[in-house]
Order: C-alpha cells, then structure tokens, then sequence
C-alpha cells in the first residue's frame, strides 16, 4: 500500500513539517530538487542544455535549486523567471540569490520565445505546484503552450504547471509533462484524469516528511501495490469447496446471458467454491454449455416464483446481483429480498439503478453492500449529471460510505474504492478494459473475493486493483483495441496467490 495526497493536504503536511516539527523549509527543498535533479541526470546526457522555468512561490523555488545542482554537476543551464520577483516567497529570494552567487544566468521568462525553447533539450516546469489557485491566463497561459509545443523534455516539479493538485482538473492549460516527480505522496491531482495524462513517468519522493505530518493532516488516499495480494486469504489444505463460500449470482434476463456467465465465471477463477445463477428460464441451456461448473435456478419472467429466490437467497453466504437484469416489478423486489438478508452483497449495474428510484431501497443499503456504479449508474443514483460526477469523483465515491453507510467502488479509468476505514485509488488497469462486461467481470472479482474470506473491505479495494492488473496483463499479449471481458477473465488465474 502507498499513499495518494490532495494538494490542500500536503499543504497542511509542509506547514506542520516546517513549524511543528522543525524541518526547516529549505531542507526540504534541497532534498525535492535534488531528487529532480537526479532524475534528469540518469535520463539525459551532460551536454544536455537545460532551463528552469520558474514561478516566484516555492515551486519555482525547487526549480532554481535543480538547475543550481545541475549547473554544479557541469550541466548548461540557465533560470527563466515568471512573475514579479517582488512578491516572491522567501525560499525563492534565498535561491535566486544562491544561484546568482554560483554563476547561473537568469532572465525574464516573458521574453522566452518558442524558437529559444527549443533549442534548449530539458526545460524544469517549476511555474506553479501546489500553490496554484486560480485559471491560468494570461503571459502564463501563453509560456505553457509554449512549452507544450517545444521539443524539449520537460521534467515537471510537484505537479505539471496548471494541474490542481486536488482534482486532477486543468486549470484552463496545463504543462505536458515527460516526467513529474511528486514531493511527500503522489498528488491526487496527478493520478486522477485528466491530470494523469498530463504528467507522463509518474514517481514520488518522500523527501524527508515524518509520519507524524501526515497523521496530522486530514485525509489521506490509498493505492494497492503487489504486496498487498497477500491479504488475500490463503487456502487452507484441510478444506472443501463449502470452505470458499456459496455465492448466489443474480444476473441476466431474457435478453442478456453474458452477463451471468461473465459475473460467475470470473469468480469462479477468483476462487469461489460453490456458484448459483439465478437467471431467466430462457438462459439456462446457454449458461448451462458455457459454465457447466455453476448450479443454474431460473425463473419465469410472467411467472415469478418468490420462493425460489427465497430459497436461493437462504442458501448462500455471498450475493451478487444486478448485471443484466433489467429494472421492473420483480428486480425491485430481487433486490429487497437480498437486502433484507443483510448478506455480504455486491451490487452491480442494474440493481443500482433500481435501488436510484427507490428511496426505500437506499434506505436499506448497510455496511456488507459494496455498490460497484460506473459514472452513468452513479449519475443516476445521487440525481446529478455525469460531468458533476466526473468533477468530484472522490468525493461521489466517498459520499456511498457517508450517506449510505455502504462499500463502494466507482469505476473509471481510475476507480475510486470507498470503505468505512479508506478510499482507496486503483491505480492498474487500461482503455482496453474499456469493453463490454468488463464491469460484470469486476462484480465477480468482488464476489468471489467475498467467498474466499476476504472481508468486506479488502474486496473493495483489491477487486479493482486485480481486475486491472489482469486487464494489463492481457494487454502485453494482444493490442488494447483487441481486449474482450472473457480475455481478463482468463488473467485472473495469473495473479491468484498460489
Ligand atoms: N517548504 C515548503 O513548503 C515546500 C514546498 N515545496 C514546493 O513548494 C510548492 C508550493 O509552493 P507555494 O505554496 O509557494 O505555491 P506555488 O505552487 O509555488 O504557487 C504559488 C505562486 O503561484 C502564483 N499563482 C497561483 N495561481 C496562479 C495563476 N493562476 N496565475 C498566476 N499566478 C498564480 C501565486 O501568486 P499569487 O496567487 O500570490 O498572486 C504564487 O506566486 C510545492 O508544489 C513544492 O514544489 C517543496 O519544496 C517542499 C517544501
Ligand atoms: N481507460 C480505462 N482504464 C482503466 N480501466 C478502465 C478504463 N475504462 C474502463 N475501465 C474499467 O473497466 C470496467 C468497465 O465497467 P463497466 O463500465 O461497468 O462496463 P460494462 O457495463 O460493460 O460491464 C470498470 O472496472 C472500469 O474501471
Ligand atoms: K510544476
């Protein structure tokens, strides 16, 4: 596990670091320069002309100090200054003094022309960090697109200049970075979209923040890393597939067999013991070729008997309903029926859309619901439109939990998995999961999680940290284009623990 930081929060970090602990800021700037600069050395050869472009607050602070340390190293630079000195932070005074004392040349960035960029092989985007805090316009809208048109390498320091660090938003223009080095975490803002793409090889240095800042400071995000598939439960010898639970998938309907196949399967490959579907009569014979390892009840869509759902209900001990099965009279009471039981349940596509128009049924959400709401689904669940969502993903995925008291995962190019204790910011997967059944795949990761033992919230977060690995597993075998739900289903079988 590794952390993820808003902008408005590292602020709170660097405050209490500086003041409280007593880590005087202008180590902490020597330590993130320096890390910058030791990225461009290892990347770049010493003939390299580089040129720092240099905001007045503290992140144009940390760009003067790499050219200084490069200039040292024998390196050709020079510091392009953007806005007027007189308003400039104390640290950045102390390095512009500094850097004229060691011989650097320094001039004013307005008069930086295009042609003189790109004469130049790596310009240090130290314009703006995370102190930016309003559009970019302006002489400073124009030196960005500048930058982006130049072909330069361009190292960006904190945060591409123009990104808001706490949402990943552009902020009217944005620098295109080749590589962003984060101070303390990685920046929220530079994993989330658009952000994410804006910031090309993405890395962080702790540069010297202790623990006791963060814990200070009042949210801090999640990722998942490879060493946290260990909390995965084990499987033990002595056991039998009573042990890896009885999941009961609900999906499907007349019309819609994949979905089903897609959900059970994928948990099956996570690990899940025993499988019911509960579908549509029409889907049996199909589900029954294409999964003969899953037990198959149906109902009658003129016809439904409750008390075969009942009865499927009170046999499992893990539920995922919702992929497929349609929004009527009978799916609203499916739904009921699942949340009376109060079982670990996960929730997908159509059984949210359902619960969106019954206020009785958010009513009845608790805390063994993960809800899984792609942005459409979670549109219409809180009644905003898809852009508000988009615009405040965390905070949407986090109000499942604040409101409902429910796990949740918003799915997106970066899902955003929400638990009583953590939200959690998957950062695996690609476009090409961007296919038809990805998303019941997801389901049937969760669920079968749920059925080996993980507990509600470690099958929150990790479902879509696996669900993306395998999608880029499949990723290296065959072009994103190319990418199908069954082709990452078949991955998961390569990251199971053994
Ligand atoms: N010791 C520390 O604290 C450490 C901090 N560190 C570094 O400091 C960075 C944060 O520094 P920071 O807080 O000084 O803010 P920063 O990002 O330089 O921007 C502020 C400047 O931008 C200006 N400005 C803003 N928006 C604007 C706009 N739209 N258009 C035009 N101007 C605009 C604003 O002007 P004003 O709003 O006052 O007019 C002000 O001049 C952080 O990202 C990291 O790199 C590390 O070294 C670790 C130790
Ligand atoms: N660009 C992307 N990068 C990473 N993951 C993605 C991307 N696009 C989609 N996904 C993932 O694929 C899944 C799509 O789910 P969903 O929209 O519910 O699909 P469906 O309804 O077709 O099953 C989600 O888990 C989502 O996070
Ligand atoms: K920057």
């Amino acid at each position: 596990m590794e952390r993820i930081i808003s902008g408005t929060d590292m602020k709170k970090v660097d405050e209490y670091t500086i003041n409280e602990v007593g880590i005087p800021s202008l180590v902490l700037m020597e330590r993130a320069a320096k890390s910058v600069a030791d990225l461009i050395e290892e990347t770049t050869d010493k003939n390299s002309e580089v040129i720092a472009i240099a905001g007045t607050g503290n992140n144009g602070a940390d760009g003067v100090a790499v050219c200084r340390m490069l200039y040292i190293d024998g390196y050709n630079t020079c510091i392009y200054i953007m806005g007027n000195i007189d308003k400039a932070t104390q640290e950045f005074k102390t390095q512009i003094e500094i850097a004229q004392k060691v011989g650097i040349e320094i001039k004013d960035a307005s008069r930086l022309t295009r042609d003189e960029m790109d004469k130049k092989h790596v310009i240090v985007d130290s314009i703006f960090g995370v102190g930016l805090s309003r559009n970019v316009d302006g002489d400073y809208k124009k030196l960005i697109e500048a930058i982006n048109q130049s072909k330069a390498k361009v190292y960006a320091v904190d945060i591409p200049s123009g990104l808001n660090a706490d949402t990943g938003k552009v902020m009217g223009v944005a620098v295109k970075a080749d590589y962003t080095v984060c101070f303390g975490e990685l920046k929220l803002g530079a994993v989330l979209y658009p952000g994410a793409d804006y910031c090309g090889k993405l890395s962080f240095d702790n540069i010297g923040f202790p623990d006791v800042s963060y814990k200070k400071c009042e949210t801090v995000y999640k990722y998942h890393t490879s060493d946290d598939l260990k909390l995965i439960p084990k499987r033990p010898n002595y056991s039998n597939k009573g042990t890896y639970g009885k999941l009961l998938v609900i999906a499907g309907n007349k019309d819609i067999t994949g979905a089903a196949f897609l959900c059970a399967k994928a948990a099956f490959r996570t690990g899940a013991g025993l499988v019911r579907i509960f579908t549509a009569k029409e889907n049996r014979e199909v589900i029954q070729k294409l999964l003969p390892e899953a037990m198959v009840n149906v109902y009658d869509t003129d016809d439904f008997d409750k008390k075969a759902l009942d009865a499927c209900i009170e046999w499992a001990n893990v539920i995922a309903i919702g992929p497929g099965i349609g929004t009527g009279g009978i799916q609203k009471n499916m739904v009921e029926a699942v949340l009376e039981s109060r079982k670990n349940t996960v929730i997908d596509a159509d059984g949210i859309n359902v619960i969106s128009q019954n206020v009785k049924l958010k009513k009845m959400l608790h805390k063994n619901v993960i809800l899984t709401p792609h942005l459409g689904e979670m549109a219409r669940f809180e009644n905003k439109t898809i852009d508000e969502i988009k615009d405040n993903l965390v905070k949407s995925a986090f109000n499942i939990n604040y409101m409902y008291n429910a796990n949740g995962i918003l799915k997106d190019a970066r899902s955003v998995a929400v638990t009583q204790d953590d939200i959690y910011i998957n950062m695996t997967g690609n476009s090409g999961m961007a296919t038809a059944g990805s998303g019941d795949v997801l389901t049937g990761i969760v669920a079968g999680l749920l059925a080996i033992g993980c507990n509600v919230e470690n099958a929150t977060t990790l479902a879509p940290y696996i669900h993306g690995i395998a999608g880029d597993l499949v990723a290296t075998k065959m072009p994103k284009a190319s990418i199908m739900a069954t082709d990452i289903i078949e991955e998961i079988k390569n990251i199971m623990p053994q």
